[in-house]
């Protein structure tokens, strides 16, 4: 049960549309999610707009399922608006949670212990007879357990007497440990004969071992969330119990070929969300199968299984190897197979290039995050790069005036081919002004130059004590229709730096272009 939608939303800096709720919906049901809680009706008008139009979607595995509380102390089923609102949400699963812990039962809701155990009865049994599947989630119950354990036990005992298809154990707080969780789980197997599920956060960080815990002790519902989003340190990452479930334990989670979708789904749920990509995130991340050492480039060469705890393609994810200041000759080979560069690895350019990287570095250049910089530098080394344009000098312009803010205009002379061109432009900096000009002076001899713009452009101060006088790395993202490529530039004056990573994002647009182009005629 995927509950991103409900508890992964209550994760601080998510917020997503009814649009983003639904897309998502749809996704996670392509994953081949056999529940998926869409959010608390009662809650908010977005969550009721989104029950309305998901009843219209076309899904094949999930079933969506609405969240709410049990009914308040001291109030009928029938006179509290939030079961109210939950039953005319239109779904065919409803999800309760109720109190467990003592302590929450006397402090959060200021009631007895009593009429806690009506509520779970009176909500479950009103559900069920509004003809409902019912998940009962059992807030705190490790919590509650370790404070009071018959009372604990008789909680989640009223829930499945009163109908609950689903009893659900949640550690709320997310500070449980796993061997206190299979001791619990062992004590409420012996005095409850309904399925269970499990729902943990990820305080400690251990939601992924307690989950695993959990099924291998007999739970059968998972609940959890893509990416681990959620309330405070987020809910158990689906993304890592999936592949750990089905790779490492044979279970069965996903239909045939869902697996494979899994760093797909992890991506696109990120982008929807607004949340940039956990690079290091295990299984689905950017660097989960990233080699960087020489030496263990070389031993995965020979045989993957070496440095790797499984084939990435199995979670649609993909081996990476980057070259830095730690690559041995490995690392070159390896690189310059997938760019397609022809290299004499056993010559001494070789070794030089792996040197000349090993300087650069030191100077402050990265290539791990410049991969196209990194290409051109490969295509120079081996005799392979072709010169689109030369720079032959530059000015800029600054000018702040009283009452018309700070202008920049900058001035570049460049040859391409024999011709020798002259422009100007103005910008909103420095840099923009620099990139104008460029661009401009460009044009006319590679119109495509139109269809390219910066994405991103961020600056590291590499040496902080020397202050103003600090080297600098630029890294530059630049994008076109098709693709997006990352270039970088080092030098202790900025304009340097971003005239280096501006231009080898110019030149490696072109170069893409034109190599793709001889491909194609021979
Ligand atoms: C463990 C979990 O993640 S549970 C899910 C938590 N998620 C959310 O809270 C997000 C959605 N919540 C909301 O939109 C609002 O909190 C609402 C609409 C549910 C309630 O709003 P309000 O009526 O203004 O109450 P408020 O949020 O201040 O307090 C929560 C109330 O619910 C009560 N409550 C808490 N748990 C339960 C429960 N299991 N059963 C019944 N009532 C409960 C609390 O005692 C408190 O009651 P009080 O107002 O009498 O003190
Ligand atoms: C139900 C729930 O979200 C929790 O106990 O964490």
């Amino acid at each position: 049960m995927d509950t991103t939608l409900r508890d992964g939303a209550q994760g601080e800096g998510i917020s997503l549309s009814v649009e983003d709720k639904l897309r998502i919906t749809a996704k996670l049901d392509a994953l081949g999610v056999a529940y998926v809680e869409g959010g608390w009706p009662g809650s908010n008008p977005k969550d009721v707009e989104y029950f309305e139009r998901v009843q219209k979607l076309p899904l094949k595995h999930a079933k969506v399922t609405a969240f709410s509380s049990t009914r308040r102390p001291g109030v009928t089923v029938e006179e509290d608006a939030n079961i109210q609102t939950l039953v005319h949400a239109g779904t065919k699963v409803a999800t309760i949670f109720g109190k467990t812990w003592d302590l929450h039962v006397f402090q959060a809701l200021e009631t007895t212990l009593e009429e806690n155990l009506a509520m779970i009865r009176d909500t479950v049994s009103y559900l069920k007879k509004q003809g409902l599947e019912v998940i009962y989630d059992a807030e705190h119950f490790f919590d509650g357990y370790k404070s009071n354990p018959p009372y604990a036990l008789e909680t989640v005992r009223a829930a499945a007497s009163a109908g609950a298809d689903w009893v659900t154990l949640c550690d709320t707080n997310g500070g449980l440990l796993p061997d206190e969780l299979s001791e619990i789980l062992g004590k409420v197997k012996e005095s409850l004969d309904v399925p269970l599920g499990i729902h943990v956060h990820n305080d400690g960080d251990l939601a992924v071992a307690n989950t695993l815990t959990a099924v291998k002790n007999g739970a059968v519902m998972v609940q959890g969330t893509i990416n681990g989003f959620g309330e405070r340190c987020g809910n158990a990452n689906l993304c890592s119990v999936i592949p750990n479930l089905e790779y490492k334990m044979g279970f069965t989670c996903l239909p045939p070929g869902g697996l494979a979708l899994l760093t797909e789904v992890s991506h696109y749920i990120s982008e929807l969300a607004n949340v940039t990509h956990f690079s290091q995130q295990p299984f689905v991340g950017m660097s989960a199968f990233a080699h960087k050492g020489g030496i263990h480039v070389s031993a995965v060469s020979k045989n993957p299984v070496t440095y790797e705890h499984m084939d990435p393609a199995l979670v649609g994810n993909k081996r990476r190897v980057l070259v830095s200041e730690l690559a041995g000759l490995s690392n070159l080979k390896y690189k310059a197979k997938e760019l397609n560069i022809d290299i004499q690895f056993e010559s001494p350019e070789s070794r030089k290039i792996i040197r000349q990287i090993k300087e650069l570095e030191h100077m402050g250049f990265q290539y791990e995050g410049a991969e196209a910089s990194l290409e051109l530098l490969l295509k120079k080394a081996f005799g392979q790069h072709q010169d689109y344009f030369k720079l032959e000098s530059f000015k800029i312009l600054m000018e702040k005036r009283e009452d018309d803010g700070i202008l920049s205009e900058a001035m570049i002379k460049l040859k391409v081919g024999k011709e020798t061109v002259h422009t100007a432009a103005e910008g909103n900096g420095p840099v923009n002004a620099l990139d104008n000009a460029l661009r401009k002076a460009l044009e006319q001899f590679y119109p495509e130059i139109k269809a390219i713009h910066l994405s991103d452009y961020k600056v590291r101060v590499l040496d902080e004590k020397d202050a103003t006088a600090a080297t600098v790395r630029v890294l530059i993202e630049t994008t076109d229709q098709e693709a997006t490529w990352s270039t970088v530039g080092v030098s202790e004056n900025i304009i340097e730096a971003s005239w280096q990573a501006l231009s080898d994002g110019i030149t490696y647009a072109l170069y893409k272009k034109y190599s793709k182009e001889k491909k194609a005629q021979s």
